[in-house]
């Protein structure tokens, strides 16, 4: 209920949240937590994550992100995306981590309902979706970039990415794993999933993780210059191969979306998932102090 109510009202242009402007010529929206703004490329929207400090991927930011890229889908003008973040140093710390750590159950269910939902419309969009990697990526951070045709990352040794769930005391779910397997294959997937591996640019690019490892500086350039590339391609042509490459991993999901939130729930509930999580938190504040 709450998130249909939030869809109306930031689907509704010149809506409080979902502000429609004009910059510079530049078309935008914005939303609190997702900021679109349509330049360079005719027909390229950029999309930039700004919740602060680290992108964290909340409820409300999960929930704006989703609908900003369902406005993105149905405008015809817009064939590709770029992908990116207004954090200093961060790309997405993934999950958010209090929305899943002292919640009830039924939090835990909604929270997850939305995650499936962003991760099925960002992996099957049929925009062309590149993302400039401009800092870290853990898990969920990952999750995004994964799901883009293209990445391009900062070549910063300080930024890593990775799915690095199993150093929290928690497993990705399946379809993690198999975008992560299509991604790097079986072999460096079952790797890396098991230590939970961050890897650095380098690291990312001779894996296979991130496509490009560019100057920090030329992050947004080179993606905007992929992006060119890929939009020379007939969008019907693109799409149907994009969609053949990426239907079953999607389908695998969709067939078993009520029990997938089942089992997160159930398993996040636990009481030694939740003294992991809390073990975790706790640590991020200790390197803090
Ligand atoms: C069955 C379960 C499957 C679910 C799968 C989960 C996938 C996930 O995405 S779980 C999230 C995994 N994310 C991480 O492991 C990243 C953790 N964060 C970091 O490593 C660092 O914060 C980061 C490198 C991103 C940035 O470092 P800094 O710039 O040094 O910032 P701080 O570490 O000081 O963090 C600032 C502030 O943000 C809080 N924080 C960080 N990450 C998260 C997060 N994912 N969720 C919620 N909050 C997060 C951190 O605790 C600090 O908070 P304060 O101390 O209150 O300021």
């Amino acid at each position: 209920m709450a998130l249909a109510a939030a869809r109306r009202l930031l689907l509704h242009a010149g809506s409080r949240l979902g502000r429609r402007e004009a910059v510079d010529g530049a078309r935008r929206f914005a939303n609190k937590r997702v900021l679109v703004e349509t330049e360079g490329p005719a027909g390229v929207a950029v999309m930039k994550l700004r919740n602060p400090p680290v992108n964290s991927l909340s409820l409300e930011c999960l929930t704006e992100f989703t609908i900003s890229l369902e406005k993105l889908e149905n405008d015809k003008s817009i064939r590709g995306v770029i992908l990116t973040s207004e954090c200093p140093g961060i790309f997405s710390a993934g999950l958010d981590l209090l929305e899943m750590y002292g919640r009830n159950p039924a939090h835990y269910a909604e929270y997850w309902k939305n995650v499936q939902e962003l991760w099925l419309r960002l992996y099957t969009s049929n925009m062309i979706l590149v993302s400039a990697i401009n800092g870290a990526s853990p898990a969920g951070g990952c999750l995004l970039a994964l799901c883009c045709d293209y990445r391009v990352m900062a070549d910063n040794p300080k930024y890593t990415i990775g799915l690095n769930e199993s150093l929290l005391g928690i497993v990705a779910p399946f379809w993690f794993k198999d975008m992560y397997v299509n991604t790097i294959g079986h072999r460096e997937a079952e790797r890396a999933l098991q230590l939970g591996t961050l890897f650095s640019p380098a690291e990312a690019l001779k894996v296979g993780v991130v496509d490009e490892v560019v100057p920090e500086d030329q992050v947004h350039s080179k993606a905007r210059s992929v992006m060119t590339k890929w939009l020379a391609i007939p969008d019907h042509s693109r799409q149907l191969t994009k969609n053949m490459m990426r239907k079953a991993t999607a389908d695998s999901l969709i067939k078993q979306r009520e029990a997938d939130i089942q089992n997160f729930t159930s398993f996040i509930s636990k009481d030694s998932i939740q003294k992991s999580l809390h073990m975790y938190l706790e640590k991020l504040k200790q390197k803090k102090g």
